[in-house]
């Protein structure tokens, strides 16, 4: 499941390491859920040889699907003009998991969205370090992130024991991991790392 194209995220070549002839013992297709144009630049990538290894399911902002014992609802990033990126709001087994990121200072429709919802785990993106803005478009920095996790609060979004992570760093904020620990530490806010596993 992808939200977005950009290379960051998404690299289409690599399907092709799983078409017929290459990989060995696959009895079921891979599905690529994602925006019109992650379904396009992977059947354009895979070309003929897309086979029955894959099948793909374009995803519509604010149009839930069910999948297996999760339902995932795909909400509007502000991320790139030229792209309908997405954010995630999953729920399975009772817990609610917000995958915000790559985004700025949240979409209008998905705060309107978000009215109601509850959330016990918010990943967010921490692009940049301080921007001096907390409404900082196409990525967040840490007013944002801050600002977010205001109004999540003000709104009644966050559950309990709801969790943030911020994510998603760039190194040209200058911020190394244990910055970001000491800037969010009293906030609540935990930082992300390669390789970590939350539990909800
Ligand atoms: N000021 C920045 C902004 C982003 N990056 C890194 O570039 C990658 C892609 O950024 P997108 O805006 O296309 O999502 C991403 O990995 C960022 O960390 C950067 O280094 N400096």
């Amino acid at each position: 499941m992808f939200t977005h194209t950009h290379y960051d995220h998404f690299n289409p070549d690599d399907l092709f390491s799983r078409v017929e002839g290459y990989a060995h013992g696959i009895d079921k297709p891979l599905t690529i859920y994602g925006n019109d144009a992650v379904i396009g630049r992977s059947i354009a990538a895979l070309g003929q040889y897309a086979g029955d290894r894959f099948e793909f399911q374009l995803l519509r902002p604010f149009q839930a699907i069910s999948l297996g014992d999760r339902v995932v609802t795909p909400l509007l990033a502000n991320h790139d003009r030229t792209e309908t990126c997405m954010l995630f709001y999953i729920e399975k087994d009772g817990k609610r998991l917000f995958y915000g990121n790559d985004t700025g200072w949240l979409h209008e429709d998905t705060w309107n969205w978000l009215k109601g919802k509850v959330i016990d785990l918010a990943i967010l993106d921490c692009t940049h370090g301080y921007t001096h803005n907390n409404r900082n478009p196409n990525h967040m920095g840490i007013e944002t992130v801050l600002e977010v996790q205001r109004v999540l609060q003000e709104e009644g979004n966050l559950s309990k024991n709801g969790q943030i992570f911020v994510t998603h760093f760039t190194h040209n904020s200058g911020l190394l991991h244990e910055d970001f620990e000491r800037i969010f530490e009293p906030a609540g806010i935990k930082v992300a790392y390669d390789g970590l596993v939350i539990h909800i």
